[in-house]
């Protein structure tokens, strides 16, 4: 049975409902100011602040697990395992905390689908817990800079001994961590804080002269190189938490814990009953059903039945050793008309699933089994290698570009908050007003480039988008419509269900040619060449563009005038030609139209 309590917005208060409106985080930092933080990353401090955690710590009467957005799982969970090891050695209870916190959600523009899958999942989690006989407490924090100090206070209330988590590596938050640990300890608390997101973690894998890699390739050979040689430590199945005596549930202290309830929704967060239903069926929560997402991925063939918001686990997945879609992963992941990929980016996302799992499961079940390092598990790697970006070079995370060198782009449309100025750049060509409606356009999926409005209008309805749909989408946005990438990374934020902020910012600034490694300036795609490589069925294209629904062969990727007209779809807003040709003068001529 889930546990979940009716929203809070059933009677929100007054001061929790100005809050969420009148907060408005900062969103882009001075180069100066994020240069200072890539000189000294937050990441190193909080190693630093937690490196003796496990010294001088209290006896206490509980040990506390802190369950964050991107670990939403009991197996194989480094943080939890390590607090339910600790309070089993000293034979006291494990208590397990959620902190819900809607300035930080409005802070990372997440998406309600994302917050309403978070809470799916924790009601799943809270009963599993609940029959291991520990509490999951939820904690509903309106002002995020109080959350260290809530923290606190709720470790003295439990007399606590130590609270563990899995890092989060994002500025804010692991400037609250650090705060958080030194508060701790300074109590006689233990805070330890360990990483779990990635199968390498950050600072593991770094170049010759200690510095983070900033070129994918020889950091996934350095990766593979690192996990191979040392697989039991990087692809630990860390044990399940030991249940707590059932008495716990009677004491005074810790029984009214078991009475949290998992809220239906976050203020702010809210999603309309259909789209809830619809997230539903696409993402089912639950670490079941991620195992069965990644054994079908495996074992099975991918069916065009698949391409768009279906229940990934509906039967008739057909079993087959050669012709498993990571068998042909390789040859055709880059289609979108069926379900080539794993799918399992939301599920990875929140934690739902470990990334040491994913490979483990790709592996011979032989005790010196290596990792192979295939096309499926250079994925993963990407994903390490973006959330090393993030650690090594906190910068992106405060809204500049990797390549610094690219900050003066003359971008067309509204200025970010935050940003250089409140009114439009005035080097733009376009008046703020076809900026605007061009941006409004390709949210919708109404551009006239058929690939691309079918990936924007497939994001709008399931919250996903196929990985070569999101690079043709963004680089449409950045080159073609010439509109600052930082609004494209946002309005993606809003919408995925699986956003995160590592790979979301590294697929952008790839995609706008400001990030690290990047997609070269002067290659920007020609939609309609990639959109017969991703969808050459046409069926994605027919499937989401309905207008289109009855166009066959290369007119569906380029509709003749005459026949978009009669059907009713837009012709296309720019030229593909000129536009480019726009885009290689903005960046050959950094601050110049
Ligand atoms: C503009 C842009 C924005 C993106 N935003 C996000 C985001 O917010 N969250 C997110 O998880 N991914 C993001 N990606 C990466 C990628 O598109 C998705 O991870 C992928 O489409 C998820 O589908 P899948 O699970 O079927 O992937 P698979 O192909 O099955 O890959 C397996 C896993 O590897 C990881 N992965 C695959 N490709 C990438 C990649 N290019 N970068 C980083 N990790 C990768 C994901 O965790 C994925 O689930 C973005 C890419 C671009 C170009």
């Amino acid at each position: 049975m889930s546990k979940r309590a009716l929203s809070p917005t059933a009677s929100p208060s007054s001061k929790r409902a100005r809050t969420s409106t009148t907060f408005r985080p900062k969103k882009i930092a001075t180069a100066e100011a994020a240069a200072a933080v890539d000189q000294d990353p937050p990441l190193l401090k909080l190693l630093k602040a937690t490196k003796d955690a496990e010294r001088n710590v209290k006896k206490g009467d509980a040990v506390v697990y802190w369950m964050r957005m991107g670990d939403l799982r009991i197996t194989d969970n480094r943080a939890l395992s390590l607090a339910s090891a600790h309070a089993k050695k000293t034979d006291i209870p494990l208590v397990v905390v959620f902190i819900l916190s809607p300035q930080d959600y409005k802070a990372h523009d997440r998406s309600p689908r994302r917050i309403d899958f978070t809470l799916r999942n924790l009601a799943l989690l809270a009963t599993s817990l609940g029959k291991l006989h520990i509490p999951l407490h939820i904690i509903t924090q309106s002002n995020r800079r109080a959350i260290p100090n809530k923290v606190i206070s709720f470790l003295e209330e439990l007399s606590a001994s130590a609270i563990y988590a899995n890092i989060e590596y994002e500025v804010d938050e692991l400037r609250r961590d650090t705060q958080i640990s030194k508060a701790a300890q300074a109590k006689g608390i233990g805070a330890i804080f360990v990483h779990d997101k990635c199968v390498v973690e950050p600072g593991a894998v770094l170049t010759k002269e200690n510095k983070t890699y900033s070129v994918y390739s020889p950091y996934q050979k350095a990766w593979l190189k690192k996990l191979n040689a040392n697989i039991p430590y990087f692809l630990e199945n860390c044990r399940q938490p030991h249940p707590n005596s059932e008495s716990v549930r009677t004491t005074a202290k810790f029984g009214p814990l078991f009475d949290s309830l998992v809220p239906e929704s976050v203020p702010g967060f809210e999603l309309d009953p259909a789209d809830r239903a619809k997230m539903e069926q696409v993402w089912p929560a639950g670490e079941a059903a991620a195992s069965e997402m990644l054994r079908r991925f495996l074992r099975t063939k991918s069916r065009s039945s698949q391409l768009a918001a279906v229940d990934p686990l509906a039967d008739g997945a057909e079993d087959s050793a050669k012709r498993s879609r990571i068998s042909v992963y390789d040859a055709e992941r880059d289609r979108a008309d069926k379900d080539t990929t794993s799918r399992l980016s939301p599920y990875l996302s929140a934690g739902v699933i470990s990334a040491r799992a994913c490979i483990r499961a790709t592996m011979p079940d032989t005790k010196n089994a290596k990792v192979d390092g295939g096309r499926w598990i250079q994925e993963i790697a990407w994903r390490d290698f973006y959330v090393c970006i993030l650690a090594g070079f906190p910068r992106v995370s405060m809204g500049r570009p990797f390549q610094e060198k690219y900050a003066d782009i003359v971008w067309e449309g509204p200025a970010l908050e935050g940003s250089y100025a409140d009114e439009l750049n005035p080097k733009a060509e376009l008046s703020l007003a076809t900026a605007e409606s061009n941006i409004e356009k390709w949210k919708s999926g109404r551009t006239g480039y058929p690939i691309v409005d079918a990936g924007m209008r497939c994001l709008n309805e399931m919250g996903y988008m196929h990985n070569r749909l999101r690079m043709i989408a963004a680089m449409f946005l950045t080159k073609h419509l010439m509109i600052d990438w930082r609004i494209g990374e946002k309005y993606f934020m809003e919408k995925l269900i699986d956003g995160d902020l590592a790979s979301n910012d590294g697929g952008w600034q790839w995609c706008a040619s400001t990030g690290v490694d990047a997609c070269p300036y002067f290659r920007v795609f020609n939609p309609y060449n990639q959109s017969s490589k991703a969808d050459p069925t046409g069926d994605f294209i027919r499937h989401f563009v309905p207008e289109l629904a009855s166009v066959r062969g290369p007119d569906l990727h380029n509709p003749p005038a005459a026949a978009a007209n009669k059907l009713g779809y837009p012709r296309p807003i720019v030229k593909h030609e000129e536009s480019r040709d726009r885009a290689l003068r903005r960046f050959k001529n950094v601050g110049s139209a």
